[in-house]
This record gives structure tokens, C-alpha cells and sequence, in this order.
């Protein structure tokens, strides 16, 4: 096939011309990568509730019209100057959490967060020149998280590009961009959950299902998980859950009725929906003296959490976590080798496999419930 380096690639792409609105398949202009960017061919793409939060309009930093997209495995089709960590025909993972290796929270040793491209990516644009490489009919379309998969061809900061091993099929390891190590880190890195714990999810959709998987492999003794959709119970029986709770089902506040059934309070607690009134029975359902809740939800804007103080002064403590603490450039390829392995579950998280013309129903089975993760096929 001839090279298609330096020159403008006109591919398919689900545009979102504006908030609420289904997204349309456009033919989209995308421009070489400049310097230190990578320009990727994308072949499949999940979705996450978060690219349903951002279309909602739920999301402060929401840009349109924006081609979203986050969840997604690909091969490099040509790099920009002074890219020398990836080059045409490796398999990718774009990561909306990039890693420079060179910035203050990167070489702080505290956090996986880097702040390189992060200004850049927040306001739907590339770092080296403010600017987007994505038009419709010259029309400029901003980029979403520094991935936007939604699209045939994405354009990325070499920085946010993991390179991974390429017997990994990619129709499966796409979900290693977002949900899985999401889930799996905020057992694993955040909140270092210990043989024995036991532990509280409050959402069992792909988030919550990977907190699940993780905290089993923890060692953890009782993993209870919290969710309004009673389909829930026996898929997360297969992801670690030891025990179901409807809250729908229950008069008392749901942090009572799992205070009442764990002689006090489970140590670790787990909220993955966004809720932020769940984010405090989250906090209030975890032991006094050491109960840790993990905040992974996204709320939507204007959303605040509250709680009384005297929930942390009696040691509960409350913390959040972005992309499970992982590295991305240095850990993703190493989930990766784990699937590889056989260690971690990935082909288990994906309920369909739908074409990129079919996108919008992909949506609606995600708010219907029906679906863990949706595959879009790209070609
Ligand atoms: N922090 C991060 O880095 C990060 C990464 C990925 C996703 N997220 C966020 O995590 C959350 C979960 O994502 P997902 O893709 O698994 O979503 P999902 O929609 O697949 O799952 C959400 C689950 O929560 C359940 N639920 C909804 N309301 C509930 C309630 N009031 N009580 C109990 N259960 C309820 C739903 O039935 C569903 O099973 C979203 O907010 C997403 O934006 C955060
Ligand atoms: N833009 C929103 C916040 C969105 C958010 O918190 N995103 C998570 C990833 S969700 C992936 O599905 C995250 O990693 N945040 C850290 C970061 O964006 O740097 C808002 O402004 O409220
Ligand atoms: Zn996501
Ligand atoms: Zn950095």
C-alpha cells in the first residue's frame, strides 16, 4: 500500500456536532502528525460511560463538536518529528493519561497523573501548536482526553502512546485503555487492598466489575457487590462478587443495611457510577478507625460530595483515583502480557461487537443496561 506519511488522510469518524444529540459518521480530514505526536490507525474502539457523560453534556471540560472516544487499540501509521519510542506498524494503546517520564508528577514517584499535554488535551486541542489535526469540510473538530477513537485515524501525543506486544489481539485488548485497569488499579494501586478485606462495590458495570476481579486476586474474604439492577448478582458472582445487595430492595440507607452486615463496616469500598450521593454511603458503609473509600465515578458538573467531618476524624479516609494509578506507557503493555498470560479477564467485559455505522445503538444499549462493553469495529 502506498505511504500515506506527510499527507492528509480523509477517513470515518463519529462526530459530535453538539451535546444530546446522536453522532453522526463524517468523512474527516486528519492531518499529519507534527512534532512529537504519532498519527494512529485505529481498528477497534470501545465505549465508556464516560464518552456517554461528555455527549450528555455532563462534563465540564465537554467540548463540540468533538470526536470522542478513549477505549481503543490500533497500529501507528506515521509519527512526527523527533518520535523515536514508536514507529509505523507497532500496535498501540492511546492513553488518555499520558506519561512523559519527565514532569514534576511524573518523577514525583506519588501519582500516575502527568501535567505534560494535560492543558493541551483538556480544551480539545494538540500541544504544539494549540491547534486540532481534525476538520470536516475544513471546519476544525476538537479532540477528546488526547485519544478521540471514534475515529479511523486519531492523532496523539507520542507521550499518551503504549506500545504493545502484537500477538495481542487488538479487538480485545482495546478495553485495556480505560475500564478494565481502571478497576483493577484502584484495588491494586489505590487503595492496596490486603488479603482478608473485605470489600464494598457500588456499581457493577465494567468499572466495577474490574474492582471486583482485582479485589479477588487481592485475597480479599467478602466482596459485596451494590447495584439497582438485579441482573447484576450472577455476572458478578463471575468477576469475584461474593455477595449482591439491591438497594432498591432495602428500606434503611444502603450504608446501614452493609454497616449492619460487616460487624461495623467493610475496610475498603469502591464507588463506580458517578453518584455522588453513593459516593458518601460509599464513605459511611466503610469501618470506623481505617475504612478506605476510593472515588472512581465521574460526577457531573456542579456535582459536590459531602459527608459529616466526623466520618474522618473517627479514620475513615476518602480518596479517588484516575485511570487505576497506572503508568500508562509503562504499565499498559504490561496488562497486556497479564492477558497474555491468561492472568487477567478481558474477553469476559465484552457483551457486543458492533460496526462504526452502528455507534449510536452502541449508546443506547450502554444507558439501557444491557451491555458491559460495546467493541466497535473501525474497517
Ligand atoms: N476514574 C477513572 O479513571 C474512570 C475510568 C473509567 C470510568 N470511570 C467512571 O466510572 C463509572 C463507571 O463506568 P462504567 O463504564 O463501568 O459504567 P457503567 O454504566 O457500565 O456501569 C455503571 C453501573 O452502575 C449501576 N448503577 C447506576 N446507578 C446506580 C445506583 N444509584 N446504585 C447502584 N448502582 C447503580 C448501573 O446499573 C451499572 O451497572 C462512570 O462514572 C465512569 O465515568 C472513571
Ligand atoms: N473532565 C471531567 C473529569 C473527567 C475525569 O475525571 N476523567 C477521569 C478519567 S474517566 C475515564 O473514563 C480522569 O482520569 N481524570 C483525570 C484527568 O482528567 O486528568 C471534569 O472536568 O470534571
Ligand atoms: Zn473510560
Ligand atoms: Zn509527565
Amino acid at each position: 500500500m502506498a505511504s500515506t506519511q506527510g499527507q492528509v488522510i480523509v477517513c470515518k469518524a463519529a462526530v459530535a456536532w453538539e451535546a444530546k444529540k446522536p453522532l453522526t459518521i463524517e468523512d474527516v480530514e486528519v492531518a499529519p502528525p507534527q512534532q512529537g505526536e504519532v498519527r494512529v490507525k485505529i481498528s477497534y474502539t470501545a465505549l465508556c460511560h464516560t464518552d456517554a457523560y461528555t455527549l450528555d453534556g455532563l462534563d465540564p471540560e465537554g467540548l463540540f463538536p468533538c470526536i470522542l472516544g478513549h477505549e481503543a487499540a490500533g497500529i501507528v501509521e506515521s509519527v512526527g518529528e523527533g518520535v523515536t519510542e514508536v514507529q509505523p506498524g507497532d500496535h498501540v494503546i492511546p492513553c488518555y493519561q499520558a506519561e512523559c517520564r519527565e514532569c514534576k508528577f511524573c518523577k514525583s514517584g506519588k501519582t500516575n497523573l502527568c501535567g505534560k499535554v494535560r492543558p493541551a488535551t483538556g480544551v480539545g486541542v494538540m500541544l504544539n501548536d494549540l491547534k486540532s489535526r481534525f476538520t470536516v469540510k475544513g471546519q476544525p473538530i476538537y479532540h477528546f482526553m488526547g485519544t478521540s477513537t471514534f475515529s479511523q485515524f486519531t492523532v496523539v501525543h507520542a507521550v499518551s502512546v503504549a506500545k504493545v506486544s502484537p500477538e495481542a489481539p487488538l479487538e480485545k485488548i482495546c478495553l485495556l485503555g480505560c475500564g478494565i485497569p481502571t478497576g483493577l488499579g484502584a484495588v491494586w494501586n489505590t487503595a492496596k487492598v490486603e488479603p482478608n478485606s473485605t470489600v464494598a462495590i457500588f456499581g457493577l458495570g465494567t468499572v466495577g466489575l474490574a474492582v471486583a476481579e482485582g479485589a479477588k486476586a487481592a485475597g480479599a474474604s467478602r466482596i459485596i457487590g451494590i447495584d439497582i439492577d438485579d441482573n447484576k448478582a450472577s455476572l458478578g458472582e463471575k468477576f469475584g462478587v461474593t455477595e449482591f445487595i439491591n438497594p432498591k430492595h432495602h428500606q434503611k440507607p444502603i450504608q446501614e443495611v452493609i454497616v449492619g452486615l460487616t460487624d461495623g463496616g467493610v475496610d475498603y469500598s469502591f464507588e463506580c457510577i458517578g453518584n455522588v450521593d453513593i459516593m458518601r454511603s460509599a464513605l459511611e458503609c466503610c469501618h470506623k478507625g481505617w475504612g478506605t473509600s476510593v472515588i472512581v465515578g465521574v460526577a457531573a458538573a456542579g456535582k459536590e460530595i459531602s459527608t459529616r467531618p466526623f466520618q474522618l476524624v473517627t479514620g475513615r479516609v476518602w480518596k479517588g483515583t484516575a485511570f487505576g494509578g497506572f503508568k500508562s506507557r509503562t504499565q499498559v503493555p504490561q496488562l497486556v502480557d497479564k492477558y497474555l498470560k491468561k492472568e487477567i479477564k478481558v474477553d469476559e467485559y465484552i457483551t457486543h461487537n458492533l460496526p462504526l455505522s452502528e455507534i449510536n445503538n452502541a449508546f443506547d444499549l450502554m444507558h439501557h443496561g444491557r451491555s458491559l462493553r460495546a467493541v466497535i469495529h473501525m474497517w
